[in-house]
C-alpha cells in the first residue's frame, strides 16, 4: 500500500479531480505523459472537469478504453484499472479488488479502501474501463455532461463557503496556539450508538478544549458572532485541533445526526467558523467533497458555512473534512454555533 500511495498525484485545486485521476493512472502504468500536460489539458475549464475528459484523454493518447454503464461485475481485477464516477462529483481510479474490498485513488483523499457494496452504492453509474482491448469504443457521455453541469449549477446557487482573510492577526493566532498547547488530547467523534463520543480512525488529530474563562476567548467569539450575524451566546467554548504528519479528519458534517441524542441535548450545531492558526505545513487542506472544493490554510483566515439546510436538516453540501497533513503540524480553531444558548462558558 505504501508503495502504491507513492503513485498518487493529488489534486490541489477544486477543478483538478479528473487530472489527478489521469495523472495517477499514468504514473501507475508508467506512461510517459507529463503531469503538467495532463493538468493543463484536462482540468475542465472554469467548471469542474467532467467525466467525459477521461475518454477524451484516452482517445487523444491512443489508449484503448470503453465507457459503460457501471454494473457490479466490472469490479473485477481482470477489468482494472478503471475510472468510476462517484457521488460527490468525483471521479476515482479503481486499481484493485481484494477480499470484497475496492482499492481506489481519490484526488483529495489518496488511496482508499471500501467494501464493494458501499462503493457501488455511492457510484453514479458510469465507468471507463481502460485497455480492455476487445470492446468497441462508444460515446456515452453527452447526456451525462449536461446533467453534471446542471447539478453543479444548482449546488453553487444554494451553498456557500465564505473565506475571510485576516480574521485573526498573526499574533492572535500564536497566542491562541500557546493557550492550547498543554491541553491537547486525542480528538473524538460522536459515538456510533449516539451516546457520548469515541476515538475513531476517521479523526486522528488532537484537540484542546479552551473552557477556561478568558476575555481573549470571549473577544474571538464576539468577532465570530459578528462575522455571521449571530448572538455570541450561541457559540460553544473554543476548540483547537492539531494534526501532525498523516493525521486527518474524514468527510463529516459538524451537525449532529438524529441518533446523537446526547450531543443534541445541548442543541444542534448550525454554523461553523474555522480559523487557520498557521500555514507552515504541507497538505491538510479543508475539503468539501460535494462542492469539489479544497480550501488552503492561510494564517488568520476564517472559513464559514452552515451545516443545516432551510428545513433544519443536515445539508450534505456542508460535508467537509481535513486532508492528511503531509509535513509539519497544522493548527486550527473551531468556533461552532448551536441553535441554543451555550453561554455556560461565561
Ligand atoms: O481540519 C480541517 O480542516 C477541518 C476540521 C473539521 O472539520 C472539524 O474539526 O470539524
Ligand atoms: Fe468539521
Amino acid at each position: 500500500m505504501e508503495k502504491l500511495l507513492d503513485k498518487w498525484v493529488n489534486q490541489t485545486n477544486w477543478n483538478e479531480n479528473i487530472a489527478s485521476a489521469l495523472a495517477t493512472f499514468c504514473k501507475l502504468e508508467n506512461l510517459e505523459i507529463s503531469k503538467k500536460t495532463i493538468f493543463e489539458n484536462y482540468i475542465g475549464g472554469e467548471k469542474m472537469a467532467n467525466f467525459s475528459e477521461v475518454s477524451r484523454f484516452c482517445t487523444e493518447w491512443g489508449i484503448d478504453h470503453i465507457g459503460l454503464n457501471f454494473v457490479k461485475k466490472h469490479l473485477d481485477n481482470q477489468f482494472l484499472p478503471a475510472f468510476v464516477l462517484m457521488d460527490k462529483y468525483h471521479t476515482v481510479l479503481v486499481i484493485k479488488i481484494k477480499n470484497d474490498e475496492v482499492y481506489f485513488f481519490d484526488g483529495v483523499r489518496g488511496l482508499i479502501q471500501e467494501s464493494i457494496d458501499s462503493f457501488f452504492e455511492r457510484s453514479m453509474g458510469h465507468i471507463v474501463l481502460v485497455e480492455v482491448g476487445n470492446y468497441k469504443k462508444e460515446a456515452y457521455y453527452q447526456k451525462h455532461v449536461k446533467e453534471e453541469n446542471e447539478r453543479i449549477k444548482k449546488i453553487s446557487d444554494h451553498f456557500s463557503v465564505k473565506i475571510i482573510d485576516h480574521f485573526l492577526t498573526s499574533e492572535e493566532c500564536d497566542l491562541l496556539k500557546e493557550k492550547g498547547e498543554s491541553l491537547y488530547v486525542r480528538s473524538q467523534v460522536s459515538a456510533s450508538e449516539g451516546n457520548g463520543s469515541e476515538i475513531s480512525s476517521i479523526r486522528t488529530s488532537s484537540s484542546a478544549f479552551l473552557v477556561q474563562k478568558d476575555s481573549f476567548f470571549d473577544d474571538i467569539r464576539e468577532r465570530a458572532a459578528q462575522l455571521i450575524n449571530l448572538n455570541k451566546e450561541r457559540f460553544e467554548s473554543i476548540q483547537l485541533t492539531s494534526y501532525t504528519k498523516g493525521q486527518l479528519y474524514d468527510a463529516h458534517s459538524d451537525a449532529f445526526a438524529d441518533y446523537d441524542t446526547d450531543a443534541l441535548k445541548e442543541g444542534q450545531r448550525t454554523d461553523t467558523v474555522l480559523v487557520y492558526l498557521n500555514d507552515d505545513y504541507e497538505g491538510g487542506g479543508t475539503f468539501f467533497p460535494y462542492l469539489n472544493k479544497i480550501i488552503k490554510a492561510k494564517k488568520g483566515r476564517a472559513v464559514t458555512w452552515k451545516s443545516l439546510d432551510e428545513n433544519g436538516k443536515i445539508d450534505p453540501l456542508g460535508t467537509h473534512g481535513g486532508l492528511p497533513v503531509m509535513n509539519g503540524r497544522k493548527y486550527i480553531c473551531n468556533l461552532w454555533a448551536r441553535n441554543t444558548d451555550q453561554s455556560n462558558w461565561k
